[in-house]
This record gives structure tokens, C-alpha cells and sequence, in this order.
């Protein structure tokens, strides 16, 4: 065992190629021992083998938060001792946080990156077995059933976490086997669970006599849409309810959305800069729906002057849509510029509905009903004409008569899973099913506060029938409204559904699948 973190190229170099879950894929040196990725075959994912072990383990490890971050900051030390390559200690490490701390992997590994100092390829490296590992979560976990003696349940966490990332390795990448398997062996060793070693080496070199795409095939459930949601790395659930919406043909395409990393959206705000400078300013290209979108295809973008300045932020191209949508929807009668934004925080809508609102002399009320999103409100609007309210939003107190109401109702969240690796084994179906009261009442609401004439636009960032057009049939059902040609408002984009509302999609648009639907009052 060497005393320090053992070379990157000892233990597979960090050359890459596109990985199952469309990022790309880590190798090691060519050896040409393992069997060249499908990404038909060996993507995948699911509850096969049942246990939903990703859960935060908080209750399980104990302790206050101080006191797990020293054991984990003591792991990737100790790693370094018991021979682990820096990359993997940090993935390692990233791992633990997710599961034990609910912590989000895209805000704890670039952290945990320049902690380390990390960059180039060694980031890339350790960016994509993260990812990768908690996207392929469902899958990793039942092969790891499939070759264990024991529940999963029954396993230390820092146990698990070392044989998903052994096991991601040896089934979605081109890592030597050895070193998958000896990295694991020692991962589990520094995070002081030595009488484990030889459980974990068990599992490990029995999952590596395996045919790694015959033993997918055999653990892929029966069913078409079970079979493609492992295939694809989703719970069942996610798949039947993208089914839904898209229908089996595009559903293939639907999941791997959720896969590919998204490139970042910038708004240039309207009144203070184009989309057209900001794409020159920023070496970029512009939009291709709405008209103040800029494409950044790598970089930070923090380190803009632009968003430094304020002049622009980042904000997903359909998010931008909606906003826009809600100023430029016809309305019967005169606008007399009350604009209402029912659920606000952490505010990027409203900030270009205020925007808007400047250039219209129109003003932006803008309720949130938690005190902290309520600040986040605040500071994204700044000197913008938007009033910030912390309140229910089933009853803001606010005087009715608004011309422009939005709803971006809080929600499932199943549209925006490429944004966070680990969230489509975090969400559970039961979360819908709570939400749609409070989606109704909250439309509700925004009916009562809006004056005859007036529009609103219904939003949520989730595909699931449940969340969009249950929720608007109800409401043109029960309440005082009819439903307007929401397609007209985004006359660039195609595909985007059978209904009246807008659905768009990852895969079909590049945004995030968002919904939204247009519902004026009965003069
Ligand atoms: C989908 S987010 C809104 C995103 C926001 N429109 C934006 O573009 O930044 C939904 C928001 O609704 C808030 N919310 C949840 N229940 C609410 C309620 N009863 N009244 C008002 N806001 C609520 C949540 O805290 C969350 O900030």
C-alpha cells in the first residue's frame, strides 16, 4: 500500500467517451479486457432489486452535521493513506454526502473539486463516475443484491456507497476490472469498516465474473415500459408517467433526456442588454425560442461580466418562455399594469415579468410563502418595480383585480431530473398525488384575484398529467374560466402537444420539460 494517493493512470487513466447516462465516459488504459458499452443494452435502471436504499441515512449514522463532516473530510484523507486515487476519494466522498446528508451532488461536488484541486481531466474523471453512479442507482443496486449475501438494507452506508461506485464502474465503464475492484476493497478500508473488506471483495469479483450485458438483461424486469425504464436508469413510476405524455415511441428519447447534462440558458434582460450583445459580449450563440435566450455551452457562468453586472442571469429558455408568456397573452379590456406572481422564489420569473413590468410601467406583485425563497426573491429582483409578499398564496391578502397572474405552482420537480443526478431516486409517486390539492387551490386563488377579462398562466415544471392538464381540466370545469391557445405565444416551437397548453421536453427542445397552460376569465 503506498503512503499517498496512488497516480490517476495506475488505476485507469482519464480518457473519455459518452457514458450510459450521456456524459462522458471514464476509461481506463486500453487493455481491451472489457466488453465495449451498448448504450441500449447497458443503460438502465429501476427498482429491480427493490430496496430504495438511496435514502438519506442521517438518522442511521448519527451524530450532529459537524461531526459527519469531519468523518467524511477523514475518509478522503484516509483514502489517501490506504492507496485511493484522489478522483475516486472525492466521488467517494461526494457519494456519502448525497445519501447521508440529502446533500445535492451538482452543488457538493464542484466544492469538493476545488477543495482538492482538482481540474482537467481528473474533474471530468470524478464528475462522471459521480454522476454517472447516482443516475445508474436502481440499476447498481440490484446487480449489488443479485451477488450479496445480505439486504442491502443491512448494509453500513459507507459499505453500500463503495460497491455502487465499484459496481457503476465495472458495468458503464471501461475501468480495469482489477482496479475497480482493489479501489473499492480500500475505500471501504479508510472509512474504517476494515472487517468488511473481504464481504466487499466477495461481491465485487463475483460481480466481475459476470457478463456485465447478459447480467442486465437478466435483471431487466418484464413489462415494455419496466423494461426501458431499467434500461434507462428510472424508477418504473417516471417511466409511466412520461409514457403518458409522449407515448411509447419517444419514450426511450424522453428518458435519455434526463441523462444528458443540460448546457446552461442565460436570459439577457430585456431593457438592459439583448440577447444579440450578450451573445457577441459572450462568445455564444442566441436562443432559438425565445428572444432573450444565449446559449453558454461550457464555461462558469458566474465569471461573466454580464451576470456579474446584472444585465444578464442564468434561467432556463422555458422558464423564460413562461415568464414572457404571461405578459404577452392577450387579455380582453386594457391593461392597467397589476401583475401578479403567486409563487415566486426563488424569483427568476419574476424578475423578467419585472423586467417586463418597467418597460410597460406596469409593477409586479410577487408571493412566496417561505420567509427564505422570499429573500431570494428580493435580492433577484433588486431595484426591478416587484413588491415581495411572504404569504400563503391560497390567501396573500392582496385586492383582486389583477390583469396577469402566474402560477408556477410548486411541484414534482419530474421535468428538471437531468438538473440533479440523484433525484429521480429521490422522488417517490406519492409527492404528486399530495401536491395536486394545493396546485388547485393555489389556481384557485389566482382565479379569485384575477379581474374578469384577465389571463392566467399555469406552469409547473413537471410533464405528469396529474400536475398539468388534470389540474387545468378541473379548473376550466369548476371555475370561472375558459382555456386559450397557449401554442400562439411560442410560435418558433414545435411539437409541444395535442392540447391547448405547451408542453415542452429535454429531448425535443433543450429545455427543461416544462408546462404550461393559458386561462383567461369570463368577462
Ligand atoms: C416552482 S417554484 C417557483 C419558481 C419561480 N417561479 C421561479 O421562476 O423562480 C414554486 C414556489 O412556490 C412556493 N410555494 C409553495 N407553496 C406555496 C403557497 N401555498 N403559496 C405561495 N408559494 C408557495 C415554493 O416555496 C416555491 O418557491
Amino acid at each position: 500500500m503506498s503512503g499517498g494517493f496512488r497516480s490517476r493512470s495506475k488505476s485507469g487513466d482519464n480518457s473519455e467517451a459518452r457514458t450510459p447516462q450521456g456524459g462522458k465516459k471514464p476509461q481506463s488504459k486500453p487493455s481491451g479486457e472489457r466488453v465495449k458499452y451498448d448504450r441500449h443494452e447497458r443503460t438502465g435502471g429501476d427498482r429491480a432489486g427493490g430496496s430504495r436504499t438511496g435514502g438519506s441515512r442521517a438518522g442511521r449514522a448519527g451524530g450532529t452535521n459537524r461531526n459527519r463532516e469531519r468523518q467524511v473530510v477523514d475518509i478522503v484523507r484516509n483514502a489517501g493513506s490506504a492507496g485511493v486515487d484522489l478522483p475516486r476519494a472525492v466521488v467517494y466522498e461526494t457519494l456519502l454526502r448525497v445519501h447521508r446528508d440529502d446533500a445535492f451532488a451538482n452543488l457538493t461536488l464542484p466544492k469538493a473539486l476545488r477543495v482538492n484541486k482538482l481540474d482537467g481531466r481528473d474533474a471530468a474523471f470524478a464528475t462522471e463516475l459521480t454522476y454517472g453512479t447516482l443516475r445508474a442507482e436502481g440499476v447498481v443496486d440490484a446487480v449489488i443484491a443479485k451477488h450479496s449475501s445480505r439486504g442491502l438494507d443491512s448494509l453500513a452506508l459507507e459499505v453500500l456507497d463503495a460497491l455502487r461506485l465499484g459496481t457503476y464502474q465495472l458495468l458503464y465503464t471501461r475501468v480495469e476490472q482489477h482496479a475497480a475492484v482493489d479501489t473499492t476493497v480500500r475505500l471501504v478500508q479508510a472509512a474504517g469498516h476494515e472487517k468488511a473488506k473481504g464481504f466487499v471483495n466477495g461481491i465485487m469479483r463475483s460481480i466481475t465474473r459476470a457478463n456485465p450485458q447478459t447480467l442486465l438483461e437478466q435483471l431487466t424486469p418484464d413489462g415494455e415500459i419496466a423494461a426501458i425504464a431499467f434500461r434507462h436508469a428510472h424508477p418504473e413510476w417516471i417511466a409511466q408517467s412520461f409514457s403518458r405524455v409522449v407515448g411509447l415511441g419517444d419514450l426511450e428519447a424522453a428518458l435519455e433526456g434526463d441523462s444528458q447534462r443540460p448546457i446552461v440558458h442565460l436570459v439577457a434582460r430585456p431593457g438592459e442588454i439583448t440577447a444579440e450583445e450578450l451573445a457577441l459580449m459572450t462568445g455564444s450563440e442566441e436562443g432559438k425560442y425565445s428572444p432573450y435566450a444565449v446559449y453558454m455551452e461550457s464555461g462558469d457562468p458566474g465569471e461573466l461580466e454580464p451576470v456579474q453586472q446584472g444585465l444578464a442571469a442564468v434561467q432556463d429558455e422555458g422558464s423564460q418562455l413562461i415568464a414572457r408568456a404571461v405578459v404577452e397573452a392577450p387579455i380582453d379590456g386594457e391593461d392597467q399594469g397589476r401583475w401578479l406572481d403567486l409563487c415566486a422564489g426563488p424569483g427568476g420569473k419574476a424578475a423578467l415579468m419585472g423586467s417586463l413590468a418597467r418597460m410597460d410601467g406596469a409593477t409586479v406583485d410577487a408571493v412566496e410563502v417561505s420567509s427564505h425563497r422570499g429573500q431570494l426573491v428580493e435580492k433577484t429582483v433588486g431595484d426591478l418595480p416587484v413588491r415581495v409578499h411572504i404569504a400563503d398564496g391560497r390567501k396573500p391578502g392582496l385586492e383582486p383585480g389583477f390583469d396577469r397572474i402566474l402560477v408556477d405552482a410548486p411541484c414534482s420537480g419530474l421535468g428538471a431530473l437531468r438538473r440533479r443526478p440523484e433525484a429521480r431516486w429521490r422522488k417517490s409517486e406519492s409527492d404528486i398525488t399530495e401536491l395536486t390539492q394545493l396546485q388547485f387551490e393555489l389556481l384557485e386563488s389566482a382565479v379569485g384575484l384575477l379581474r374578469p377579462g384577465g389571463v392566467i398562466v399555469y406552469s409547473t415544471c413537471s410533464p405528469d398529467l396529474r400536475e398539468t392538464r388534470s389540474i387545468v381540466d378541473r379548473a376550466v370545469a369548476e371555475l370561472d374560466i375558459v382555456e386559450d391557445n397557449a401554442h400562439d405565444l411560442i410560435p418558433d416551437m414545435g411539437d409541444v402537444g395535442e392540447h391547448k397548453s405547451v408542453q415542452m421536453w429535454p429531448h425535443r427542445h433543450g429545455t427543461d420539460a416544462m408546462f404550461f397552460a393559458v386561462l383567461r376569465k369570463k368577462s
